[in-house]
This record gives structure tokens, sequence and C-alpha cells, in this order.
């Protein structure tokens, strides 16, 4: 046998493993490290974060990515450079936190890397017939392992593309297994770039289980603000949409898209939810001339709102759901404000905190969750494919030489 397929086969069935989760989200913010021990696996699988942290991205890193993310055209020989440039860069990163929390390499058994979303495209939004859903991960997991000398899993949306999802959302898979309560019916939260949700009946049915994108969580907002706020890169605390007004025309404009009449579960990303996304509603709804501060408390409110009709919508005839939510939205009071006043239903809307998980880790100890899945688990069956959650196993090895 050769050494790294019995070192993964031990790894795999240790009672605990160490998993770095990594993850690099739309928003090109960081890259989330999450060192995890995990152990057990499917419905018995526990997870505490023994260390966390996100390593900023320097602005040569966010322009280098901005040529390529999220566009239509683009140089497909900068694409092909930075496929291996931001897998080795993320193996650095990777290896110098270990060093910085005096974690020895040797003693993890795997890296769960999620890698860096340039395009997603799903069919309900490319509308070619002659091709299926689509998306594309970059950051290539050979050259993370390499670079940081650890067995690395990776490119794990591609399977759920080829078993009939859209690649998105992942969450759902470790929402199940970690987050589900007998106690009350749960619904995880989660905004990044984008919004997104997955619906967790106490009856535990894995059937009942459902996952969706549900529109912009900060995607808009973080754009609007580094055009016009440079060099902010967000909006802190909500500081600058706290001093506008809403503009209820732009509101209805920025409503009316024919993602937000899709049924669930669907995806989307950047590739709709941008700055032309906002010029084509001001242009709509002649608002061209409305004062930043006022744009960016309306995009506020239009996150807030579809955000606040998704969770009703999922809660619709039910008592006691309780929302657990997760992502750098957290922290903007505004956008919290705004969900909550826009359901009814709900008096509190509680962090992952409450559960154990750090809000802003959640999505990189996901991916440590899904890759012990692929090592240990993979009998999880959820049975609902046309809900977007086929019975996979995700994640492809690259060993570290
Ligand atoms: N204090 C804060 N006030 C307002 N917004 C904040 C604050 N802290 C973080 N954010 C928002 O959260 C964003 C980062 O969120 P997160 O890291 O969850 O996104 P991501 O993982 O890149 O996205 P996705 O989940 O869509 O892939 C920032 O770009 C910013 O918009
Ligand atoms: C293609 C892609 O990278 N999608 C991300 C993005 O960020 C949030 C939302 O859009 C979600 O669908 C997904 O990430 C999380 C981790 C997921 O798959 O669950």
């Amino acid at each position: 046998m050769h050494q790294h397929i019995e070192k993964l086969y031990l790894s795999a069935k240790k009672e605990r493993k160490l998993i770095i989760g990594l993850m690099s989200g739309t928003s090109l913010d960081g890259l989330d490290i999450a060192l995890c021990e995990v152990s057990g696996q499917g419905m018995n699988t526990h997870v505490e974060v023994l260390k966390f942290t996100t390593v900023d991205y320097d602005d040569d890193y966010k322009t280098r990515v901005k040529r390529v993310f999220a566009k239509r055209e683009c140089d497909l020989e900068e694409v092909t450079l930075l496929n291996p440039w931001i897998g080795q860069l993320h193996g650095e990163m990777v290896a110098k936190t270990l060093a910085s929390w005096g974690v020895a390499k040797e003693l993890v058994d795997v890296i769960a890397s999620h890698g860096q979303t340039i395009y997603h495209c799903p069919k309900n939004q490319h509308k070619r017939a002659e091709y299926g859903n689509a998306t594309l991960q970059i950051g290539d997991s050979d050259h993370l392992a390499v670079t940081a000398g650890i067995t690395t899993i990776g490119d794990f949306r591609q399977k759920h593309i080829a078993a009939g999802g859209e690649g998105a959302p992942l969450a759902v898979y470790g929402d199940y297994l970690y987050f589900t309560s007998t106690s009350e019916n749960r619904i995880l939260l989660n905004m990044g770039g984008i919004a997104n949700l997955t619906y967790l009946p106490k009856s535990a049915d894995a059937r009942a289980v459902f996952s969706s994108d549900i529109g912009p969580g900060n995607t808009i907002m973080d754009a609007y603000i580094q055009r016009y706020f440079a060099p902010l890169q967000y909006d802190k605390d909500a500081a600058i949409a706290a001093k506008g007004t809403v503009n209820e025309a732009l509101l209805a404009a920025l409503c009316d898209d024919a993602f937000f009449a899709l049924g669930f579960p669907k995806t989307t990303g950047p590739e709709v939810f941008n700055l032309d996304y906002l010029a084509a509603a001001q242009a709509r709804s002649n608002t061209q001339s409305l004062s930043h501060f006022d744009v960016m408390t309306t995009l506020v409110q239009f996150s807030g709102v579809m955000i606040a009709k998704a969770i009703n919508q999922c809660s619709e005839g039910l008592t006691d759901v309780a929302v657990y939510a997760s992502g750098g939205g957290v922290h903007n009071p505004l956008l919290m404000k705004t969900i909550l006043a826009n359901c009814p239903e709900l008096s509190v809307i509680n962090n992952t905190d409450s559960l154990g998980i750090n809000p802003d880790a959640k999505e990189a100890v996901l991916f440590a969750i899904l890759a012990n899945e692929c090592l240990s688990g993979g009998q999880q069956r959820f049975g609902n494919t046309e809900q977007g959650i086929p019975d996979i196993t995700m994640g492809k090895i690259s060993f570290a030489d």
C-alpha cells in the first residue's frame, strides 16, 4: 500500500482527527482557518474548534483576484496563473498560522480547502440549454498540499453538480450533522457576500431538510463602499448606512428580479448581484441622483427584507423555530435589526456562538466536517436530490509529495 494511502487509512479510522477547515468566500476579505478536532461521523459528529483566525488578504491579492472574479470576460492566462498561485498562498498562510499556534504539521490529519470561487453559473443564470450547472473554484489543492506539507481535500463542489445539485449551498451537509436538534426547528442563516439558509426540522428527518441561497448578504454593499468610500472595504457597523434613509422606489426595483421569483433551492453570486445590478435598478426607478448614504441604507434594507422573507417562507406554519446566524453580516447592527423587524414571528435572532461555533468560523468548520465525511462517513442519506441535496461524498484528495 502506498504510504499516503496507509496514513490516510489510519486517519480515517481514528476516533479523533485534527482537521484544518479553510474558507475563502465571495467577500474576498481573507482566508478563514479553523483548526478543528473532529470525532465521530454522520449524526455522531462532534467538533471542537481549537483555534480560529482569519488571515486578511492584502490589496495585491484582492486586485489580482478581482481581475477575474465574477467576470464573464477576463484574461485566461490570468486565471491559469492564479490557480496555482492561490493554492500556494493558502498553503503558506496555513503553514505560518500553524507555526504561530505552535502546532506541528505532522499532527494535522488533513486540510479541507474550499478554494476561491471565481465564477458560479447555475442553469437558472446562464440559461443555455446545452449546458448544466457549473461553478469554478481555483487555488488548486495539489499546490496547497505541497506548500503546507499536509494532505489536502479540496474542490468539494464539482461532485455536488455531477450528482444533480448546483454546487451550493454545501453548508447543509454539515449543518444537518452538527446543528440538528430534536427540541426545536432550526434555521441556520449565513450572511457573507451572499446569504443562504438551511432549514433543520426537529423531526431530524433528512428528507425534510432543505437549503438555499437567498440573494445578497453584503456583496453589493461592499462593492459600493469600495467604489465610493475607498479605501474602506465595507461599512463597518453600518456607520454609513445609518446616516441615510430608505428609498422605497429603489428598494422595489432591487427586489424585482426573476431570481427572487424562483422557488427554493437556488443559488447565486456576485455574477448577478453587483454594481451593474444596482445601476439597472436605479435606472428603472429613476433614483440615480440619490446620496451615497441613502443608497447604502436602501441596500441594507434590500438584503434584510429578502433574508427576512426567506426566513418567513421557511418557518410558515411552524410555531417553534429558532434562527442562528453566522457570517460577517452578524456584525452589521442595521442588517440584523432590519431582518428582525421583518420577521414578526421571531423575537430574537441568535448567532451560532450559542451552539458552540464562532459565527465567523462556521463555514470553515463546515468544510472540516465535509472532509471528515469524505474520510470516515459517507453513510448519511438525505434522499432528496430534487431539493439540491444529493447523497454524495465530496472532495478530491491531494497528497503532499
Ligand atoms: N463590523 C462589521 N460591520 C458591518 N459589516 C461587517 C462587519 N464585519 C464583517 N462585515 C461584513 O461581512 C463581510 C465578510 O463576511 P464573510 O467573511 O462571512 O463573507 P464570505 O465568507 O467571504 O462570503 P460568502 O459566505 O458569501 O462566501 C464583510 O465583507 C462585511 O461586509
Ligand atoms: C459557489 C460559491 O462559492 N457559493 C458560496 C457563496 O457564499 C455563500 C453562498 O454563496 C453559498 O452558496 C456558497 O458557500 C457556502 C459555504 C455553501 O456552499 O454553503
